[in-house]
């Protein structure tokens, strides 16, 4: 009998995404920091557009509640009463006497004139407004990424490694989106706030009554909001783990895709899915109900305030009817900008989480040593190192590194080697023995927690470090390959070589007529981390991929163990032919794979136990080029 979908949630994922699930109670100040830090954020960003921005919304705003104005005296003269003084009178008298109008028909027709003018501005204005609105949008969920991006690329390894992957797509990709929401708060409430502030202001110069009952509306309009964006923010946050958490479990799914379903374990993720799915799809509907809810409260809440003022005005204080039809229809546009102010808040308040979320990834990974290659910035600032910077030894002077802290963390220490240009050396050691380690502090993954690397008599570090790393190639026991082209693959590392290059690299590791035998050559299509291949096929690719970059220094790290003893042997002594020579570093496990060293390196506990002549020894080391 098949085993029930959802019948075990608690497996590997299910734990981490009943937690993601809870929705914890948000606190109004917590909320109101977020949100000031991202409106200093923000404001810090828009500089001058924003300042632009801000006048384009005004200008729009203004020409909006003019036309109403105007509108007054245009009612009188329709109704035929006795126009009401203030300042619809006003704006409308000189335009009279300007194109020296008198007749009621003149007047009337004149009006129209000017309404049709000031639509015209408004269309205008608005069509300026929303052009730099939406720029300024735009560049900064842009420049969030590219911050974000920067920030993975400084990061130090050891902070890399221990990174979720589902969050960093996340943040990267969908809260991206997520942030154009929230960015249009400020613009939108932005233009809102001064709608809102140009609509009183009219109102008040014609009734300050009126005046008064506009800004009571606002007040209620508060009051019933604060619970509703509190809310919003728990939803969003709640949402915003759910997500990642999603992610993160098809990533692990895609992941260990084969061994899932050779042992029919997918049953679990499927179920693990689908109760997910179900959290995230309650959520969302929850949110839009209340977004739709509010909205409906609030037309009502206005509806109750235009009837009262209607009764006020005609009943009460028996105003000039065309005042009142003008007053009505100001208070008719004034809940349109506070209905946009609320779900604009909401929204804003809902995708705030993400922008948190986004921010402490950045904030983790710019946190502490970075990767030691100076960023971009300074780097195009920073002297690069002289042309025989690399030409000379590598020096290793009492090396640490342990991945953690204490005395007692594992990682390599004490390390003491001078390795000379050309040198080919072999090294070896129990698992867990610091090989590995060893490899990254050489091609500057890791930089030592004491002593230190030198290249020519020079600390590896800063432009010396960026200029060793474009000079090196690194193939690890995991041949990663793209979802892309076996050429494309090939060129990543070396995109300015060319056909005869590829071939050449290609018939050195052995892999020529494999790569003719492929469907397509050169364009045939390598799978999702290379899967369509062999593990050997896959190991010759990437090296041919190294040795494409022409690298002073060559690192294999278990790099040919999916080959057999023969075929490994035969590329190796390839390897060893370059030319120009590159100096080796191999690390292996099978004695055989060792051969070709000039020098055996032993590791063990993190210490470099052994130096003995390898079965090489005495060939010569080569000087590169
Ligand atoms: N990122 C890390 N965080 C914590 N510990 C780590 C990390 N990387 C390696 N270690 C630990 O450091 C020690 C040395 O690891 P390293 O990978 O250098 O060994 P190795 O000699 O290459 O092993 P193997 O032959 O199995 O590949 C091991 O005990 C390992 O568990």
């Amino acid at each position: 009998m098949e085993p029930p979908l959802r019948a075990d949630r608690s497996r590997l994922t299910g734990d981490r995404m009943r937690e993601a699930s809870k929705a914890e109670p948000a606190e109004d100040a917590a909320i109101l920091r977020s949100a000031a830090r991202f409106l200093r954020d923000f404001a810090g960003f828009a500089g001058w557009p924003g300042l632009r921005a801000a006048v384009a919304v005004a200008v729009a705003a203004g020409l909006e509640n003019v036309g109403v104005v105007l509108l007054i005296p245009f009612l009188s003269l329709a109704m035929d009463e006795k126009a009401p003084g203030g300042a619809a009178a006003a704006l409308a008298a000189p335009v009279f006497a300007l194109l020296n109008v008198e007749t009621r028909l003149g007047k009337l027709g004149a009006m129209l004139a000017l309404f049709a003018a000031l639509l015209t501005l408004r269309a205008l204005a608005n069509g300026v407004q929303i052009r730099i609105l939406t720029k300024l949008r735009m560049d900064y969920v842009e420049s969030r990424r590219a911050r974000l991006l920067d920030a993975l690329a400084a990061a130090s390894w050891s902070r890399v490694l221990a990174l979720r992957h589902a969050r960093v797509q996340r943040a990267i990709n969908d809260d991206a989106a997520i942030l154009g929401a929230v960015v249009r708060f400020p613009l939108d409430a932005g233009v809102a706030i001064l709608t809102l502030i140009a609509q009183i202001a009219a109102a008040a110069a014609l009734a300050p009554v009126f005046a008064t009952l506009c800004l009571s509306l606002l007040a209620a309009t508060a009051l019933v909001a604060r619970p509703l964006l509190r809310h919003s923010y728990e939803l969003g946050a709640a949402l915003t783990a759910d997500r990642v958490a999603l992610d993160h479990s098809l990533g692990q799914f895609l992941g260990a895709l084969k061994l899932a379903i050779s042992q029919n374990l997918q049953r679990s993720f499927v179920g693990e899915f689908e109760a997910a799915l179900a959290d995230l799809k309650r959520r969302q509907i929850a949110f839009l109900l209340q977004q739709s809810d509010s909205q409906h409260m609030l037309s009502l809440l206005s509806g109750v305030v235009a009837m009262l003022c209607a009764f006020i005005g005609l009943g009460l204080m028996d105003m000039p009817a065309p005042l009142v039809f003008g007053l009505l229809l100001i208070l008719a546009r004034v809940g349109a900008p506070a209905q946009t102010l609320v779900r604009s808040a909401q929204q804003f308040v809902h995708g705030l989480p993400a922008w948190e979320r986004a921010c402490r990834l950045e904030a983790e990974l710019s946190d502490g040593a970075g990767n030691g290659a100076p960023p971009r910035s300074v780097q195009e600032r920073e002297t690069p190192p002289p042309a025989d910077a690399l030409d000379g030894a590598i020096v290793f002077s009492a090396v640490c590194y342990r991945h953690g802290d204490g005395e007692t963390a594992p990682g390599v220490h004490g390390v003491d080697l001078t390795i000379s240009p050309g040198e080919i050396i072999g090294v070896t050691g129990p698992s867990g023995a610091g090989k590995t380690t060893f490899a990254d502090l050489l091609v500057g993954l890791i930089r030592p927690q004491s002593g230190v690397i030198s290249i020519s008599g020079r600390k590896l570090d800063g432009a010396l470090l960026d200029a060793w790393r474009h000079s090196l190639a690194y193939v690890a026991q995991d041949a990663f390959l793209f979802h892309d082209t076996l050429r494309r693959n090939l060129l990543w590392a070396a995109p300015e070589a060319g056909e005869d290059a590829i071939w050449r690299a290609l018939s050195l590791v052995g892999a020529d007529a494999l790569a003719k035998r492929l469907p397509n050559g050169l364009d045939t299509i390598v799978g999702e981390r290379g899967a369509l291949l062999s593990g050997g096929e896959r190991q010759r690719f990437a090296l041919a991929r190294a040795i494409l970059r022409t690298p002073r220094l060559l690192v294999l790290d278990e790099a040919t163990s999916a080959l057999d003893l023969d075929s490994e042997h035969v590329l190796l002594s390839r390897l060893a032919e370059l030319d120009p020579a590159p100096t080796m570093v191999i690390i292996a496990h099978r004695p055989e794979s060792l051969r070709l060293g000039g020098r055996l390196l032993t590791f063990a506990d993190g210490r470099l136990i052994g130096e003995t002549e390898g079965p090489c020894a005495g060939s010569g080391a080569r000087p590169f080029g």
